[in-house]
């Protein structure tokens, strides 16, 4: 069926000279200027092109007029009151960018009913139409799976997201208070609603574990999670900051002690292994000296540290190290390395890979980190399951449909987020094989996500952004069109555009999300 214009558009204006296939300047009509905005949706009708328009967004709309001219000077400036409405003759000028042709069944299209890229540039006098009512161009669109967070924030038009290519990887960017998390828990249905599987990680534990319930989803708490052991073991070293041999040291002592800890606590035979078997055997000889306490019964009560540090001496002499770096080491570790770290160990008892089978049987897992006090913990965590679900993808070599929501991504997929960071950048960059996504949000692009993960980001949400430059960063890797940091500074809450894959267009489109959690 063609569109029906009288019912949804409105004539507000014709094409001027000088139009191309991208980009069409307009003057719009006297009596409707006031009417059409910035980001209104237009159809440009071509009467050389029949049965075919196409498809724009208004952009940069100015107003002129004749006599009142810049840097001319004019009497009216020393008696305005002499100005009178009917001597001032405004006008508004305007773009369009072109964002697409629509076929409506006429001959250049061979009669099909579609849309597609536009070739044509718009001859001079063609009329052009805003669309009050957009929703008729669904049904032009190709979009597989569709999934809708809101309405185009004039004509109203719910603009379907075609879900089929959240494995591109998903961010959503916006100065804080945007409305970015909201945003987030409204996807998040969506998806799940499309049979996706999906991790939540709710870093400060109020922005998802509330709705979780309405959302069905099983809250975990991270403090119950085991970090892996070498994760656990690399985030020691971080926090002691030693290199070379000394890290190494760290380093296996690190990893023999988690291992214990967990065997120790019904992780079963995973964590033995010979060699720690080999450490953890050695007699206190020599440096375990430091880790006695004065009387017999205080070896009773050593704290989790206190183990750790003898388990490193034991270590350090199987290394064959030298009296001064084990002194160093074991003072490092006692001021660089809270005590919860160790203590924290013994109380978790599920493992990541169990969280990652508890998220494909019942689709939807928040990990509530709100009660984690370390962000190389919270790291920890993240980097763990992350880990464990490229371990089952190795296993069983099939697709997982299974997303990471990473909201304060700045904690996580930052270029000093350690393991943290490297994980969500291998999934960014090799994870849409095995349909294994990520979605993160934070308030600053290019200070916040590492490069790997920013650039294999095939949709991005943006709204007002915090830092100047951010706006080109991404356009470094989206098409922006002519979205510029003055079209962003004109936002208000829960305002996003969506630009990239997801986005049937492909090009910017200003979205008004759904309200959710209540406010309407
Ligand atoms: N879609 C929405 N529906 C209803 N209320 C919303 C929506 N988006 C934003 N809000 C309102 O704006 C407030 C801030 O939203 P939100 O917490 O999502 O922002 P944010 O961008 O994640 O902020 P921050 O970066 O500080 O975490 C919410 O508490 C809510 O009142």
């Amino acid at each position: 069926m063609p569109i029906p214009l009288p019912r949804v558009a409105e004539e507000v204006g014709i094409v001027l000279s000088g139009a191309s296939a991208s980009i069409a300047p307009i003057v719009l009509r006297r009596d409707r200027e006031l009417r059409v905005l910035e980001e209104d949706l237009v159809l440009l009708a071509d009467p050389r092109l029949e049965g075919y328009y196409m498809l724009g967004v208004v952009r940069w709309i100015t107003r002129y007029e004749p006599f009142l001219r810049r840097s001319v000077h004019n009497m009216y400036v020393e008696h305005p009151d002499a100005l009178d409405t009917e001597t001032v003759m405004p006008f508004s000028n305007a773009y369009v960018e072109i964002y697409a042709g629509i076929c409506d069944g006429g001959p250049v299209c061979n009669g099909s009913h579609r849309a597609v890229n536009n070739v044509y540039a718009p001859t001079p006098g063609s009329k052009v139409f805003k669309l009050t009512d957009a929703e008729p161009l669904t049904s032009y669109l190709t979009v597989s799976d569709p999934i809708t967070v809101g309405v185009h924030r004039y004509s109203r038009w719910r603009i379907p997201l075609d879900s089929a290519w959240l494995n591109y990887h998903v961010g959503v960017f916006g100065a804080t208070g945007t409305g970015k998390s909201r945003l987030i828990l409204r996807l998040i249905r969506e998806i799940v609603g499309k049979g996706y599987r999906l991790i939540v990680f709710d870093h400060s534990g109020v922005d998802y574990t509330p709705y979780a319930g309405e959302l069905g989803a099983t809250v975990v708490k991270s403090s119950e999670i085991r970090i892996e052991p070498q994760i656990f073991a690399s985030i020691i070293a971080r926090l002691t900051g030693v290199q070379h041999q000394q890290r190494d040291a760290v380093e296996i002592a690190s990893l023999c002690y988690a291992m214990k800890v967990y065997s120790e606590n019904g992780g079963g035979e995973r964590y033995q292994s010979e060699e720690c078997s080999e450490i953890l055997g050695q007699g206190r000889k020599g440096l375990a000296r430091y880790t006695r306490g004065p009387r017999a019964d205080e070896d009773e009560r050593k704290s989790a540290r206190e183990e750790f540090l003898e388990l490193l001496n034991n270590v350090v002499h199987h290394l064959n190290m030298r009296a001064s770096s084990a002194v160093k080491l074991r003072l490092l570790v006692r001021l660089t390395v809270p005590e919860r770290l160790f203590e924290g160990l013994r109380s978790r008892l599920r493992e990541p890979s169990d969280i990652v089978d508890m998220a494909l049987r019942d689709r939807l897992v928040i990990v509530d980190m709100s009660d984690e006090q370390d962000i190389e913990v919270k790291r920890g965590i993240v980097a763990s399951i992350a880990e464990a679900a490229w371990e089952k993808i190795a296993g069983e070599r099939k697709e997982v449909n299974l997303g990471l929501v990473v909201d304060e991504a700045q904690n996580y997929a930052c270029e000093y987020c350690g393991e943290a960071g490297r994980s969500l950048e291998t999934i960014a960059r090799e994870g849409r094989k095995w349909r294994y996504f990520v979605i993160v949000a934070s308030q600053r692009v290019a200070r916040d996500i590492r490069p790997g993960v920013r650039s294999n980001l095939g949709t991005v949400f943006f709204s007002k952004l915090q830092s100047t430059g951010d706006l080109q960063e991404l356009a470094g890797y989206l098409d922006l069109g002519r979205v510029t940091e003055a079209s962003l500074a004109m936002l208000g809450r829960r305002e996003f555009y969506v630009a990239g894959l997801m986005n049937p267009l492909r090009r910017p489109l200003l979205l008004h999300i759904d309200s959710v959690g209540g406010e309407d």
